[in-house]
């Protein structure tokens, strides 16, 4: 369940005055997520998400909202936020930042066929290029700064194998990011966490992107890798199903052509990509943060993940 801080409907109906969604008429608990709390809530105006971000800051939010609101406006399928009579986008609710966005139709799509990953292969290109011109910067704070400040926290955990994969994987990781062809890849915003949860579809129609508060910026691959790794495997297996890497990666390149640096970079970074998730499941599972109120997701799926790309060779980018 993962409501940590209630709100009930009294609170709301003072609290969203100050916004222009008419009188407040429900409010339900998500139970799913694990980061924040979550709550669907109708009012005069529709349906909308109610977020009380509970690790973020008020300081860390606006990036993340404004960058929501930007791919908005540009057409890209996000969350639009709305912000109250001040202009603001995120508020105290209870003492903690809160933020109201526009509620996507339809449900994520767990079992995606090649149609499913060509359609979010396409929109993340179009992400990609909407948040070109987006002025707020963050680096991505899961990145490779992150990875090494953490390896060390987690290593004495592990068997003395996944030691060494992890003491390697960094190894190989730094080296590749300080590369010239790395220095070279297109960057901006990016997702950073598009797995199946945070799509939703209404049948086979794409509808949205939702769950943006791990974004920064980082090189456009890695977010493709990152989708990659979780949209187009075998979940038994990590293995990749050729048919829907080739979909996802054929509807991206229509949209946005790789270049030959990222050819070049594609199995570093689809290794790079598995690491990233092994090592933050890793530091869930050893060192859980003391509101965390969910079984924490498993690190040996990204530890066969990340085994199984350095063993096999990647598909191509592009013909
Ligand atoms: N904008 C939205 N539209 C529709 N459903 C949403 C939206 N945002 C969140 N949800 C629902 O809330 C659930 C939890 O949201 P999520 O952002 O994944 O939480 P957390 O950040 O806590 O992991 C999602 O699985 C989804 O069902
Ligand atoms: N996608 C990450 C964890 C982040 O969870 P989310 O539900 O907020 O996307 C993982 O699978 O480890």
């Amino acid at each position: 369940m993962a409501v940590f801080t209630a709100v009930s409907l009294d609170d709301l109906t003072h609290w969203i005055e100050q916004f222009p969604l008419g009188k407040a008429i429900a409010i339900k608990g998500i139970a799913s997520g694990i980061e924040n709390s979550n709550f669907f809530i109708t009012t005069e105006r529709g349906e909308f998400v109610l977020t009380i971000f509970e690790n973020l800051t008020f300081e860390q939010l606006p990036f993340y909202l404004q960058l929501m609101r930007h791919l908005a406006e540009r057409g890209v399928l996000v969350p639009a936020p709305v912000a109250n009579a001040q202009g603001e986008l995120v508020v105290p609710l209870h003492g903690k930042p809160a933020a109201i966005v526009s509620k996507l139709d339809g449900t994520s799509q767990m079992q995606p066929q090649p149609l499913h990953c060509a359609a979010v292969g396409a929109m993340v290109a179009q992400m990609h290029l909407a948040a070109r011109d987006f002025p707020l910067s963050q680096p991505n704070l899961r990145g490779l700064d992150w990875w090494t400040e953490t390896t060390p926290k987690v290593l004495p955990f592990l068997s003395s194998d996944n030691a060494a994969l992890l003491r390697a994987e960094m190894a190989f990781q730094h080296a590749f990011a300080t590369g010239e062809a790395y220095a070279r890849l297109a960057r901006g915003p990016v997702h950073a966490d598009l797995f199946r949860n945070n799509v939703m579809f209404d049948g086979d129609r794409l509808t949205g992107f939702f769950d943006f508060y791990f974004a920064g910026c980082d090189t456009w691959l890695f977010d493709l890798a990152v989708t990659v790794n979780d949209w187009c495997i075998v979940p038994e297996t990590g293995v990749l199903d050729a048919a829907r890497v080739r979909a996802m990666l054929d509807a991206y390149h229509a949209v946005r052509p790789f270049t030959a640096d990222e050819a070049a970079s594609w199995h570093a970074m689809l290794r790079a990509a598995a690491l990233r998730f092994w090592l933050s499941r890793l530091y869930d599972f050893y060192l859980p943060r003391e509101a965390e109120m969910l079984t924490p997701h498993d690190p040996s799926h990204f530890e066969r993940i990340l085994r199984e790309r350095i063993a096999t060779p990647a598909p191509g980018l592009f013909a």
